[in-house]
């Protein structure tokens, strides 16, 4: 054999290495017993962080904005596990298109995302780039009441102040008003995000939206449900002098990739693209029927963007990639080695202590709570989405 076929069979049979240990890793992220692991750690560090959040309330009394500083680091020990899981776990990258100009300013100014709600794991991906500009913590939302109480998340969210909306304008015109006004004095630097098209799109939801737009006499949209625009509107006029700008934000994936939590939870590696164009709050229109033509014009903007993505596989502008941090995976590991240890430890006297009652509630008690969490990831999939958006409405009913 000459020394070249002699180099080749070596980088053949390395290759050959790395990819079984590649496909040794891949199979071992799909394992069930892995994915119950990871819940565990979410699951009970995620309650002890929010009992933790419980016991800042006396802070709250004596100085709001330390209580605030206490909670956006605590909420960032949960929402950092998610992100490790999508950026360690499964890999995922994400890529950011924006202008070098605009660059700078991420992460060093209050701003008001509007982003697209097409996937499942939008938010999550929204969480990296919050976390690669170091607003993790503090970045908040626009949200349906109904998430508020789902355990964890929905509960860290209530000591972040996050925005919930009943999504009956009647009602949320003053609470969401009043919550928003609450976020005037926040003492560190926080993202808002808004979903304007109110719930995740589907095929239902897009024909009626577009039936709705017919009625008003506005262009049909390929990509997005019609946006609503109240709650931009209020958003904007609220955080006026707190917020410097819009953040227009356009996600896609890869290949036609329809990514799902449970995918990341099996350590599948999506790629993620995000198309941020930075809009200084003056050049909103003050107006509320000049603010909506605003936005509607942008989710006709966003609907061509989305249309040479798919065209071309690129969004406009150049790549301006933000480094991936080790934060969240140090969070992680150190809420793994702290409770795993007592699991370990548990299992062995459990195993020793052979009493058939205490194994079965021991069962009975993972079980419970592993039908928990797929209940909290259930709250992600756009099957089971709300109805919000999906009932016919009469053509020029305006
Ligand atoms: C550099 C990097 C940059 C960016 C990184 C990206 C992101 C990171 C940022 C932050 C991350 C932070 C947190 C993320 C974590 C988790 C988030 C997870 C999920 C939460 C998301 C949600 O819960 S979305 C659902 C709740 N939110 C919303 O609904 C917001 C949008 N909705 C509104 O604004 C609404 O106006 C409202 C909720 C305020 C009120 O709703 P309501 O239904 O009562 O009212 P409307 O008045 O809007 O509706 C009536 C008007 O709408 C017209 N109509 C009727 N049917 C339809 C239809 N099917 N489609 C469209 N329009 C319709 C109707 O004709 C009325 O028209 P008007 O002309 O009278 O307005
Ligand atoms: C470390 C990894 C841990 C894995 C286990 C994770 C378990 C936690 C899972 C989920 C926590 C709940 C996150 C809630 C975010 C849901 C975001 C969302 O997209 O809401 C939908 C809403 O906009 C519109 O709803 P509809 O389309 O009208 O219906």
């Amino acid at each position: 054999m000459d020394p070249f076929q002699l180099e080749m069979q070596c980088v053949l049979s390395t290759g050959g290495e790395h990819s079984r240990k590649m496909g040794l890793l891949q199979l071992l992220k799909s394992q069930f017993i892995c994915h119950l692991i990871i819940c565990y750690v979410f699951l009970v560090s995620g309650l002890i962080i929010n009992l933790l959040q419980l016991c800042t309330l006396p802070l709250w009394l004596l100085s709001k904005q330390l209580a605030r500083r206490v909670n956006v680091r605590l909420a960032y020990c949960i929402s950092s596990q998610m992100v490790a899981a999508l950026e360690w776990w499964s890999g995922t990258e994400c890529t950011l298109y924006t202008d070098p100009e605009s660059y700078p300013l991420y992460g060093n100014e209050n701003a008001i995302v509007v982003m697209n709600h097409s996937f499942e794991i939008d938010f999550l991906c929204g969480w990296t780039f919050c976390e690669r500009f170091g607003v993790l913590g503090s970045s908040k939302v626009l949200a349906k009441k109904e998430l508020a109480y789902v355990p964890v998340i929905g509960w860290m969210w209530y000591f972040l102040e996050i925005v919930f909306c009943k999504r009956r304008w009647e009602e949320d015109r003053t609470t969401v008003a009043h919550s928003l006004q609450n976020l005037q004095d926040y003492p560190e630097n926080f993202w808002f995000l808004l979903f304007c098209e109110g719930t995740r799109l589907t095929p239902k939801k897009h024909q009626v939206s577009m039936q709705v737009a017919e009625s008003k006499g506005l262009p049909k949209l390929k990509y997005h449900l019609l946006p609503r625009t109240k709650g931009f509107w209020i958003t904007v006029q609220n955080l006026r002098g707190t917020a410097a700008a819009v953040y227009d934000s356009t996600l896609n994936f890869r290949n036609n990739e329809t990514p799902t939590l449970l995918g990341i939870l099996n350590g599948k590696k999506y790629h993620a693209d995000l198309y941020v164009r930075r809009i200084p709050l003056e050049l909103i229109p003050e107006d509320e029927a000049e603010c909506a033509a605003w936005l509607h014009k942008l989710y006709q903007e966003k609907d061509s963007f989305q249309e040479q993505y798919t065209q071309t596989g690129r969004f406009p502008g150049p790549i301006v990639s933000p480094p991936c941090r080790p934060w969240s995976l140090i969070n992680w590991l150190f809420w793994s080695c702290l409770l795993l240890y007592p699991l370990g430890l548990l299992l062995a006297q459990l195993i020793i202590s052979g009493s058939i009652l205490t194994i079965v509630t021991s069962v009975a008690l993972c079980s419970a709570a592993s039908l928990g969490v797929r209940w909290m990831i259930g709250q992600t999939e756009i099957d089971k989405g709300s109805n919000y958006g999906n009932k016919e409405v009469p053509l020029n009913n305006n």
